[in-house]
């Protein structure tokens, strides 16, 4: 039975025979990717570019079937290509490994694939492809997991929104106070750990100021940023003796400035603690002998998931307290796997003394000059865990494991092989329709209250077991969108010629219907023609030129920064024309 008999049987020959000439370009070779690219190839798809940044990560094993141990560090989309091959040694895969941002991926060659399929994990990435395919008018299939959640978008030029049609929600983030001086949830105290002390420790040396000076700007309590102010010169002695003292000392007097004198001055501010409990300051000798009592956490409220609510005391105190699943903190949990063990409170002073000096040692011995929060840097992760821990006992809040801290600072939601497979099904299918509609040569049916049949958005929700799978419809584009409603124009040029001035002359000249012999300007712009047009011009969101600065007109692109794969933005001061898009690209 020839390879392609159920296809034939499903799709029928038109559409089959479209798939064997069909050039795709897939983006992301992870957990989607790898999922992805095993059905494209046995779809019959028979030209597939397949681009990824990155190498194979020990951890990418548990769904990234394409790969095996023996390909740890590799590059994902060369491994991936290989593996895939052997599935249908007819289809022609090519594998780049490269960042799809490199500016050697312009619009032209945007242009010379039929169809484009994300599977990427990030906002960025994906914001930049679809830019690409909307300046290149290329149909876009957009995708994305998380735990049991997916969805599947299809971005067509004119026919829907793109993906930047709606602002996306930015993260969370909190108010500098509570971080600072009034946490009250555990991830309080991670991002304190992660994005205060760890940076103020081991990150590059810069002032903190700015960020205080917003916050009082924004109306944050007076005297606490006055008091943050003064706290933050004097981590800058604390962190000197991490280079100085022995690591034992070291630790000894960053863990008392942090734990106890910080918290014993904010105490000091009584108007503070009128409403809500005060902290308490740890004593390390205390807790390094077992004496330490530490404030009990309040039992959790009623809406907590119900396997807390019998939690009584303390997740961090001595050998005695006991933890939220009932069993002693330390001893009887030794038997857990590392990162899932409850940590005692004389634990998390050891894990900080330990992490502590193996980040001391790294910057000491110059190969790294600051360090940044990783969660598969294990020495940042330690230390996070320990410091957010005791953080979070002194403001008796309950504490987390390295597992939970590695989870929650790291924003990670499980990545599940089965929605990736489920999604990646998907993507093939939403490919299928619109390669099917695209032959039509009409506009691309899309499906609406008053039309059913058509393109539509495919997802995976939650909390409806038995019906798994949804479809909702597809807006329209957002008339005001600065991505999808833009007019795009491919300009091959040598940058190293072409001036600024004479490039924004050339676009005027065409807006106004003019052969290039009936220009009265040169380049230096000496014009005095009162019916010209006022334009400012950017390169992203660098200005280049606007009516009151001609400075850089005589310049050439080149010297701009202004090369192959740049945009550049013209718009009309008086806003009668719509804003172009000039996408450089190199001459033939
Ligand atoms: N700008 C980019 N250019 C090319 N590939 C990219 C770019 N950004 C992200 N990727 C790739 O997209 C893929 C996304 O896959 P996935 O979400 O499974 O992430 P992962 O890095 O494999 O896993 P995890 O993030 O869970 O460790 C990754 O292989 C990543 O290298
Ligand atoms: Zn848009």
């Amino acid at each position: 039975m020839p390879r392609n008999t159920h296809a034939l049987a499903i799709l029928g020959p038109d559409l089959v025979d479209k798939l064997a000439h069909t050039r795709v370009l897939m983006v992301g070779a992870g957990g989607i990717g790898c999922e992805l690219l095993k059905n494209v190839v046995l779809t019959g798809f028979g030209d597939i570019t397949l681009l990824d940044l990155d190498t194979i990560d020990l951890s990418n094993l548990n769904r990234q079937f394409l790969f095996r141990k023996k390909d740890v560090k590799k590059s994902k989309a060369l491994v991936a290509a290989r593996t895939a091959q052997a599935f249908n040694p007819s289809c022609k895969i090519t594998p780049i490994h490269g960042n799809i941002k490199e500016d050697k991926f312009d619009v032209p060659w945007f242009k010379s694939f039929d169809i484009v399929l994300n599977a990427l994990d990030n906002l960025d990435a994906r914001r930049h492809v679809n830019k690409m395919c909307m300046a290149a008018n290329v149909p876009l299939v957009e995708s994305g997991t998380a735990g049991y959640l997916g969805q599947v978008q299809p971005i067509l030029r004119d026919s829907t929104e793109c993906f930047d049609c709606m602002p996306k929600p930015t993260p969370k983030t909190f108010p500098v106070c509570t971080i600072r001086s009034t946490p009250s949830t555990p991830i309080h105290c991670i991002v304190w750990a992660k994005s205060y002390l760890l940076p103020q420790l081991f990150g590059e040396q810069e002032d903190d100021e700015s960020e205080l000076d917003q916050a009082a700007a924004q109306g944050e309590n007076a005297t606490e940023i006055a008091n943050l102010r003064k706290e933050a010169r004097a981590f800058r002695k604390v962190r000197e003796s991490l280079f100085s003292a022995l690591p034992e000392q070291a630790a000894a007097l960053v863990f008392n400035k942090v734990f106890n004198e910080d918290i014993k001055r904010l105490l000091s501010m009584a108007d503070m603690w009128t409403a809500r409990k005060p902290p308490t300051p740890l004593d390390r000798d205390l807790i390094l002998t077992d004496k330490f009592v530490p404030p009990a956490v309040p039992a959790p409220s009623s809406s907590e998931p119900s396997r807390r609510a019998n939690a009584t005391v303390t997740v961090n105190g001595t050998g005695s307290s006991t933890i939220p699943n009932g069993g002693v903190a330390s001893s009887s949990s030794q038997a857990k796997l590392k990162d899932q063990r409850q940590l005692s409170l004389k634990d998390n002073v050891q894990l900080f003394d330990e992490s502590l000096s193996r980040l001391a040692a790294r910057l000491s011995s110059g190969k790294e000059t600051s360090i940044s929060f990783d969660k598969d840097d294990s020495d940042t992760l330690d230390f996070v865990t320990a410091t957010a821990n005791l953080r979070a006992t002194a403001y008796a809040i309950e504490n987390k494991t390295r597992w939970e801290v590695k989870e929650m600072a790291g924003n990670i939601i499980p990545a599940i092989a089965t929605t990736n497979a489920i999604i990646s099904g998907l993507i093939v299918l939403q490919a299928l329709h619109i390669l099917r509609a695209q032959a039509t040569g009409k506009a691309f049916p899309v499906a609406s209250p008053s039309h059913a049949s058509g393109i539509r958005i495919a997802g995976l929700q939650a909390g409806k077991p038995s019906v798994p799978l949804s479809t909702y419809y597809v807006s329209p584009p957002n008339p005001s969108c600065g991505i999808c409603r833009d007019q795009y124009v491919s300009l091959q040029c040598d940058p190293a010629q072409v001036k600024l001035g004479e490039l924004i002359n050339a676009v005027l000249r065409a807006e106004r219907g003019m052969e290039e012999d009936e220009d009265m300007e040169d380049a230096e712009g000496e014009d005095d023609e009162s019916e010209r047009r006022e334009v400012s011009v950017y390169e992203g969101q660098r200005l280049l030129s606007d009516p009151d600065m001609d400075d850089n007109l005589g310049r050439t692109l080149e010297s701009l920064n202004c090369t192959r794969g740049k945009f550049l933005t013209i718009v009309d001061e008086d806003e009668v024309f719509e804003n172009v898009v000039l996408a450089l690209s190199p001459l033939p």
